[in-house]
């Protein structure tokens, strides 16, 4: 059984894939296009935001399983913003937890997660032993990896995102979507992001995405052997 990695955009699935040396087979499957690696991984480039990235991964795992070879295990994996000083640019995260930051109602008291209001959940849990042999193998930080529909442009929101989310030590834009798509097939989920950015005000040109997408390289060349395993 094979690992599904779902990243955002083909430049990070393809920085994946840089850590599989081989061949590569470009599969299509309804509503999604894969690419399998000669190691254990099958990428996704999902696509941007938690709807679009859930609905390509949903697409790949229905497809495995009614092939009659389910997936075991979801990765989301890609750039992301840092929370600072804790996640500085250049580092590598790791999900202890994986949650929807934005998803809920804006009350005159603040923000209220949909949770609150009585609706489905805001977080998912990767498996606790995954976690520790991803921190391990790549050195990566474990934290809470928060999930935007808007990247962070301010120091007011990243204050109030820190606020609400003390454990949260990067965002980004998928890692939700994947995890939703992968419990309701019943496959764990781990979201891993290779900090390009602070999250913070918002200064494009400071972006290290080069570096970041080497780095994310590095780390599947060194998380491959617990893919492996798992
Ligand atoms: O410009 C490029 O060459 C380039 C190459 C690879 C990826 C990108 C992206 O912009 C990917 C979008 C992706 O990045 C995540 N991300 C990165 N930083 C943040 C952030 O501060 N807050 C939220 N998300 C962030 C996100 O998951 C996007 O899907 C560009």
């Amino acid at each position: 059984m094979r690992v599904l990695v779902a990243t955002a955009v083909p430049a990070e699935r393809d920085a994946v894939a840089r850590a599989f040396p081989g061949p590569v087979e470009r599969l299509d499957r309804p509503g999604v296009g894969l690419v399998r690696t000669d190691g254990v991984c099958d990428l996704v480039a999902a696509g941007v935001g938690p709807a679009r990235a859930a609905a390509s991964t949903a697409a790949a795992l229905t497809a495995a399983a009614l092939d009659g070879s389910p997936y075991r295990l979801v990765v989301c994996a890609g750039i992301g913003g840092g929370f600072q000083p804790e996640a500085p640019v250049g580092s590598l995260v790791v999900s202890r937890a994986i949650t929807a930051a934005d998803l809920g109602a804006e009350t005159g008291d603040g923000f209220v997660p949909v949770t609150e209001l009585g609706f489905g959940r805001v977080t998912h849990l990767p498996p606790r032993s995954l976690v520790r042999e991803a921190v391990r193998a790549t050195g990566a930080r474990p934290g809470t990896v928060l999930t935007v529909s808007t990247v962070t442009g301010t120091a007011a929101r990243a204050a109030g995102l820190r606020d609400r989310h003390p454990d949260a030590l990067a965002e980004g834009m998928e890692g939700f979507g994947v995890a939703e798509a992968a419990v309701a097939q019943h496959v764990p989920v781990l979201e891993i992001r290779s900090v390009s950015n602070a999250v913070g005000p918002r200064d494009r040109a400071a972006w290290r995405v080069g570096e970041a997408l080497a780095t994310l390289t590095e780390a599947f060349e060194k998380l491959a052997p617990v893919l492996r395993a798992w």
